[in-house]
């Protein structure tokens, strides 16, 4: 295993520095809430393996000297194919919370989506953008209140609504319930005007009052019938989030969802889900072109965005990796990540005699052993 350690507490220069200097700098129950997956954390590791299984088929003697990695999504051309995963309850993090973040991607171009579960609410986060805003939804047992989200959003400027479909109920996240965690009192799922439950506050070892609330609060019984009432009701381009199988693609697709995020939430969910690189290329015959789509999990390193790519994703979201920046240095740590993974992807895109994003194809990848070293912060849980 290779370590490039050198400097990572004065100026990170990966991911995998990032990872380690948020480590040590985070609360441990905080840092074990947002490094941690589900059960064996067998999905979360799978995430990562899945990428070292693909090597790039680098062309030679291209004779071009530039690079275009913007992408055309829903009526606009995004600065690049990365966006920032939901995340709820930044604050956790950073003071700043979810205000950081959207400084931070703002600065580095890059669209972000906001949680329903943020820590600041969706429009103090609309004022203090200046890149695009999605909004991520879940689906509440108040059907009323899960519209007034969406209304709230479109009022906002939130240009496309990504509703959550993976946790009709949380997964058991084993260090949750090891350390009691709980959510602190100074922080609120400020978008949902009434008083908090008190279980999301009260840290009881064996229990984690995170998963007590998503009991108490989300619709256990989501449906497609729900899915298909909201794309009814709202004009926004709508995606699914977790969309794993070539079976409920095709569904998708034919109910005229306009995007699909391939994702098992970061191996926070089911444990023993493949990883989202693994069924990305069902997901897209399933699609067969009627969606877009983009994935999620185990993204950390530019090679990682052009194998997604080839393998037929449209975009791809970051998730820990952004909470390593803003646990490390706030907003600009947030800047800091994206434009390191940025980098990282246009280096590797020249190096592959490649210039454009949007023209990459499946013969970028082969199926190969791994070339040799792989991801250096396994230990952080990643
Ligand atoms: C701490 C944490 C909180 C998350 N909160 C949300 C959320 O509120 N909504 C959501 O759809 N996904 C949420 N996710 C899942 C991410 O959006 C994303 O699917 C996942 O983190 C991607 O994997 P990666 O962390 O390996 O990049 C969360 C993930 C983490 C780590
Ligand atoms: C009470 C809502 C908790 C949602 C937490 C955010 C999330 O999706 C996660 O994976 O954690």
């Amino acid at each position: 295993m290779f370590e490039h350690n050198v400097g990572a507490e004065s100026n990170p220069v990966n991911l995998a520095e990032y990872a380690r200097l948020a480590r040590k700098r985070a609360e441990p129950s905080a840092w074990d809430f947002i490094a941690g997956g589900s059960d064996d954390e067998r999905t979360l590791a799978a995430n990562r393996a899945a990428f070292e299984r693909w090597t790039l088929r680098p062309r030679i003697l291209s004779g071009r000297d530039t690079v275009d990695v913007s992408v055309p999504l829903f009526g606009r051309t995004l600065a690049s194919p990365l966006l920032v995963a939901p995340i709820g309850y930044q604050g956790l993090a950073h003071p700043a919370a979810e205000v950081a973040t959207v400084q931070g991607a703002g600065a580095a171009h890059t669209a972000m989506v906001v949680s329903t579960m943020s820590n600041r609410t969706l429009e103090d986060l609309a004022r203090a953008a200046s890149a695009p805003l999605w909004f991520q939804l879940y689906c509440l047992k108040d059907p009323e209140l899960t519209l007034s989200l969406v209304r709230r959003a479109e009022s906002a400027g939130y240009e496309a609504l990504v509703i959550t479909v993976d946790m009709p109920r949380m997964g058991r996240r084993e260090r949750d319930l090891r350390n009691g965690f709980a959510l602190p009192a100074h922080l609120r799922p400020s978008n949902l005007l009434m008083e908090a439950s008190p279980e999301l506050h009260r840290s009881q070892q064996g229990t984690s009052g995170v998963a007590l609330h998503v009991g108490q609060l989300f619709d256990a019984a989501l449906s497609w019938s729900t899915v298909e009432r909201l794309k009814q009701q709202t004009a926004l381009p709508v995606l699914l989030k977790g969309v794993l199988t070539r079976e409920d693609a095709q569904r998708a697709a034919s109910v005229g969802i306009d995007g699909i995020i391939v994702s098992n939430h970061g191996g926070r969910q089911l444990d023993g889900a493949p990883a989202s690189l693994d069924v990305l290329p069902e997901v897209v015959e399933g699609a067969g072109g009627r969606c877009r789509i983009l994935l999620d999990g185990g993204i950390r390193r530019g090679t990682d965005v052009l194998k997604a790519r080839a393998l037929g994703a449209d975009a791809v979201l970051i998730g820990r990796p952004i909470m390593w920046g803003l646990i490390a240095r706030g907003a600009e740590g947030v800047t800091d990540v994206l434009r390191l993974l940025r980098a990282e992807l246009e280096q590797a895109l020249a190096l592959c005699g490649q210039s454009r994003w949007t023209e990459i194809d499946r013969s970028l990848v082969a199926l190969a052993p791994p070339c040799g070293g792989g991801w250096s912060a396994p230990e952080e849980g990643l």
